[in-house]
């Protein structure tokens, strides 16, 4: 698991250190060098005569970066620092000095920016140690002019919030399509995180430059793996430099091996009750399709068994695909409510065919509401067009999966002012005031997924882009009910644990769309039949 803390957090893991005179800013910057050197090495065969551009601000992020420059120097790198400031960290400056760097002050003549610009866009290797976690909004100033200027010349970058074009983030550089997509331009090494990211949300207030990796100090920062920030930072690197920040992470990430070590395999004992069976209400006549994916998902994913609830044609069309599921009522262990089925509330609608009613009646079953019945409570995944029928409040073991759109609608009919592109600027604050609001975990779906829930915040980077497709969300909708349904007792004794469950649904999600087929597109049903291989990948780790 990948965990992140909030800049206040580190501040505060860093003090009792540095009051104890331990060398923090030396272990950084040397851990940056060597990386640095290494990336080189595999870039171009000599070190020496390698040339590296270092951009400077005025905290202890651009100490770091003129530290670091000084190792390299005395290795025979050739290093130009840019000053964007005229107060950068003393001690660096003194470093790169003595080491025989050389020093442009931009700071006192911007009118070269644009020739400075060019010089760095040539460079082997760009540092950028402008902000780190001292930053406060948009990239002000000269380094924001700076960064302008060499985001135009390097093809990638973020010019202004939402416009940004780089590969998605991972904490591997082998990351499903996470290739080096810069058409031009030096490699880019971000220092403690990439300069004018919002450190704790994740944001792109302004211009930012795209990296090819990121060398963080300490622990990750939430910015490194929220959207929209985690596709610019590239591969990241935490370097321990001693830290142990106290209390929760702000926000985490799953890797295969968290998932692996908690799926539940069955024993001799296990019968289709105790492995969980998933209720579906979802497809209608006129997206059958749906109600296919999502049962072909919940069965790959290893179910007890699927009970199908909806109208005979599509039933048929169910059945024919998966002949494991069965439409008769009884006990359900997950919920699964909303793919295919119309986004209105509206009763009446022709298209409805009847599931907004079968929807209502899960969702009731779910929430504990029908205390004739024995079946409930228990957990639900609400999609699509189940979202409007939530009721004003929800459990947390409800685990909503809009898109951005969806979410947007979701709050604007609880009064919000929100539209699709204040969701994406933004998830983690949309996302957060979603579960405030309804009361249920929030799974917000996008190329990095975000999971809100009682405990916090987690963040997947799984998929590749070709996930991008119809009906992807409803087979995630399959495979997040049979994940729910395996262990529903335990998720409404304790909701947080929704959440996790539905990161570790997003990751099967997305490696099982990279196993269906390796760095090409991929069509959901695909994705689905890849499942049960790939939760076999999964146990394999834990022997
Ligand atoms: N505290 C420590 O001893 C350690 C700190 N480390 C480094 O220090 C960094 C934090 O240093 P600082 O607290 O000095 O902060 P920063 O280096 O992030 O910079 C803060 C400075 O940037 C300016 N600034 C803030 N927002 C701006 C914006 N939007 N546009 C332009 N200028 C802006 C501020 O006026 C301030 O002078 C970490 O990210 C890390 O790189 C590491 O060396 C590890 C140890
Ligand atoms: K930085």
């Amino acid at each position: 698991m990948i965990s992140a803390w909030t800049a206040a957090d580190v501040r505060a893991a860093e003090e009792p250190l540095l009051a104890a005179g331990e060398p923090l800013m030396e272990r950084a910057s040397f851990a940056l060098a060597v990386q640095v050197l290494a990336d080189l090495r595999a870039r171009r065969r000599h070190v020496r005569g390698a040339r590296v551009a270092l951009l400077v601000g005025a905290g202890n992020n651009g100490g770091d970066t003129l530290h670091a420059g000084a190792v390299l120097a005395r290795r025979g790198v050739a290093v130009t620092a840019v000053l964007t400031s005229d107060r950068v960290h003393a001690g660096g400056l003194v470093a790169l000095r003595g080491a025989g760097g050389t020093v442009v002050d931009l700071a006192a003549t911007p009118e070269r920016t644009g020739a400075v610009a060019d010089d760095a866009a040539g460079a082997d290797v760009v540092l950028d140690g402008l902000l780190g976690i001292g930053a406060r909004g948009a990239l002000r100033g000269l380094a924001g002019d700076l960064v302008s200027a060499l985001v135009s010349r390097c093809a990638v970058g973020v010019k202004s919030a939402g416009s940004e074009r780089s590969e998605p983030a991972d904490f591997t550089p082998t990351a499903p399509g996470g290739g080096r997509e810069r058409e031009r331009g030096p490699w880019v090494v971000a220092v403690d995180l990439p300069s004018g990211i919002g450190v704790d949300d994740g944001t792109l207030p302004g211009p930012v430059l795209a990296a090819d990796r990121t060398v963080t100090f300490g622990a990750a920062k939430p910015g490194l793996l929220l959207p929209p920030a985690a596709r610019v930072v590239g591969a990241v690197t935490v370097v321990d430099i001693g830290l142990d920040p106290a209390g929760p992470p702000a926000v985490r990430r799953l890797e295969p091996a968290d998932v692996g070590a908690y799926w539940p395999v069955p024993g001799p004992a296990d019968h289709k009750y105790t492995r969980g069976v998933v209720g579906l209400v979802a497809g209608t006549a006129t997206y059958p399709g749906a109600a296919v994916l999502a049962a072909s998902a919940a069965v790959r994913t290893g179910t007890g068994m699927v009970r199908y609830r909806g109208s005979d044609p599509v039933a048929r069309a169910v059945l024919a695909a998966r002949p494991e599921v069965v439409t008769a009522t009884g006990r359900v262990q997950s919920w699964v409510v909303g793919p295919g089925i119309p986004t209105t509330r509206d009763r009446d609608d022709p298209a409805d065919d009847g599931q907004h009613d079968r929807g209502r009646g899960g969702l009731a079953v779910a929430a504990g509401n029908l205390p004739g019945t024995s079946y409930g409570p228990v957990p639900a995944v609400v999609d699509a067009g189940g979202l409007p029928l939530l009721a004003e409040s929800n459990p947390p073991w409800f685990v909503l999966t809009p898109h951005a759109g969806e979410l947007a609608g979701l709050l604007r009919s609880r009064g919000e002012d929100v539209h699709r592109d204040d969701v994406e600027a933004a998830p983690l604050h949309w996302a957060r005031r979603a579960h405030e609001l309804t009361g249920a975990t929030v799974l917000l779906k996008g190329g990095v997924t975000l999971v809100v829930g009682p405990d916090g915040a987690w963040a997947q980077a799984d998929a590749p882009g070709w996930l991008a497709t119809a009906g992807a969300g409803d087979v995630l909708a399959g495979i997040l009910g049979t994940m729910l349904a395996a262990r529903s007792e335990e998720i409404v004794a304790g909701p947080a644990l929704a959440a996790e469950v539905a990161a570790g649904a997003v990751l099967v999600h997305g490696l099982a769309a990279e196993r269906a087929n390796p760095g090409g597109p991929v069509a959901a049903l695909d994705v689905a039949a890849a499942v049960p291989a790939t939760v076999a990948g999964l146990l394999e780790q834990r022997r």
